[in-house]
């Protein structure tokens, strides 16, 4: 087993590099200074996964290092949530010692939220009976005690779930709190902290904008719900299923009532926007009488299409949130001809790595 690696950069360091490269970036389209997010240094990351090490009665987690390749040890991880580093030292107390919860056991995940609520799934090679589901129901018992837990054993075509398969977060934004169901296995923002600042930052970009909203790549309405304050409808469309079911969720739990969204890719809905071709699962939102001046993408790290881009090239206000700022570079140098960037800023989604997290709002030429 080898040593965990350490890092020498200050989190000040790190954040500044983040800020000149996303600066020189952007040089083309923008001028000014970005509105900088910084993160938490510590315990701002809900979910993490471990591999599970089995070495002689001992049980432990471990990490690789992404240089050397090699396993190291893992007993606490600084970078995820307080309620994972609690519950990941407990389940090692309470696995450990038992025979029928460690065997074959190689991987726990753990999805958290700042509502303290938290899913742990533990993954198996092998098939899980009656009595793996009793002891871990016993551990789901002496968990609870503590905490608010869910356990979820995963294995080769087989998922039981003890209790949910999702937590309800009470995400602060805007003054208010709202609850989004967190499905494990789904996109979720991993960064809570950020994430408020980044729809904050949403917020604030729409202050002034007038008609309705379209947002594409809208996963369970992070964006959408707390944005329909400040527009007069909002419609969201979603590739996954379960997190369009989620923003149902979502929607009637905050009681809002001028959100709709569907389970349609952005290659569709730019097919049923130009009345192309006709979806059953946009029964109910009519398109045609909808005004909408202002479109939020916030796509996968691919970026958008061309079929796409050239769709939201025809709105007057534009807000690109982007997980790889390539691809929105790439993405600016098309919608440029139309567009220009009024407002760029970083948000520091992924403390200590070299990912990127942006907004840009881009407004049509005069
Ligand atoms: C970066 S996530 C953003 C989700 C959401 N805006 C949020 O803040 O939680 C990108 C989302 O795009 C969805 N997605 C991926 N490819 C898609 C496509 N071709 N059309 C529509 N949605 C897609 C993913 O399922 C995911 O929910």
């Amino acid at each position: 087993m080898s040593t965990a690696p350490t890092t020498t950069i200050t989190y000040q360091d790190q954040l500044q590099a983040k800020v000149d490269t996303l600066t020189s970036l952007l040089s083309p389209f923008y001028k000014q200074a970005l509105d900088v997010y910084p993160s938490p240094e510590q315990h701002y990351r809900m979910r993490a996964e471990f591999r599970v090490w089995h070495d002689g009665d001992d049980l432990y987690y471990i990490m690789f290092n992404k240089e050397t390749k090699t396993p190291y040890q893992v007993d606490e991880f600084p970078a995820a949530s307080e309620t994972i580093n609690r519950l990941m030292q407990r389940i090692i107390e309470l696995v450990k010692p038992n025979p029928v919860l460690r065997k074959k056991l190689f991987q726990v995940d753990f999805l958290s939220g700042l509502s303290q609520e938290c899913v742990i799934s533990l993954l198996y090679h092998r098939q899980l009976d009656d009595e793996w589901q009793a002891q871990a129901e016993a551990l789901r018992t002496e968990l609870n005690k503590e905490f608010k837990v869910s356990v979820i054993g995963r294995a080769r075509k087989q998922k039981v779930i003890l209790g949910d398969d999702f937590i309800i977060e009470e995400l602060p934004a805007d003054g208010k709190t709202y609850q989004f169901k967190h499905i494990e296995n789904s996109f979720t923002q991993p960064n809570a902290y950020v994430n408020t600042h980044m729809i904050e930052w949403a917020i604030a970009q729409s202050q002034g904008l007038t008609g309705d909203l379209l947002e594409l790549y809208c996963g369970a309405g992070n964006f959408s719900i707390p944005l329909a304050a400040h527009f007069d409808h909002v419609v969201g469309t979603e590739i996954a299923k379960p997190s369009v079911e989620a923003a149902q969720f979502n929607i009637a739990v905050n009681q809002i009532d001028n959100v709709q969204i569907a389970r349609l890719s952005a290659e569709e809905f730019v097919e049923a926007l130009a009345g192309k071709r006709q979806f059953e699962r946009l029964k109910g939102i009519e398109l045609a009488e909808r005004q909408f001046n202002t479109v939020l993408v916030d796509p996968p790290r691919a970026g958008l299409d061309p079929a796409t881009t050239q769709m939201i090239s025809q709105f007057d206000n534009i807000i690109y949130i982007s997980c790889n700022p390539h691809t929105l570079v790439d993405n600016l140098e098309a919608l440029s001809a139309t567009h220009e960037v009024s407002r760029a800023a970083l948000f520091d989604q992924f403390p200590f790595t070299e990912h990127m997290e942006s907004g840009v709002l881009l407004t049509r030429k005069a």
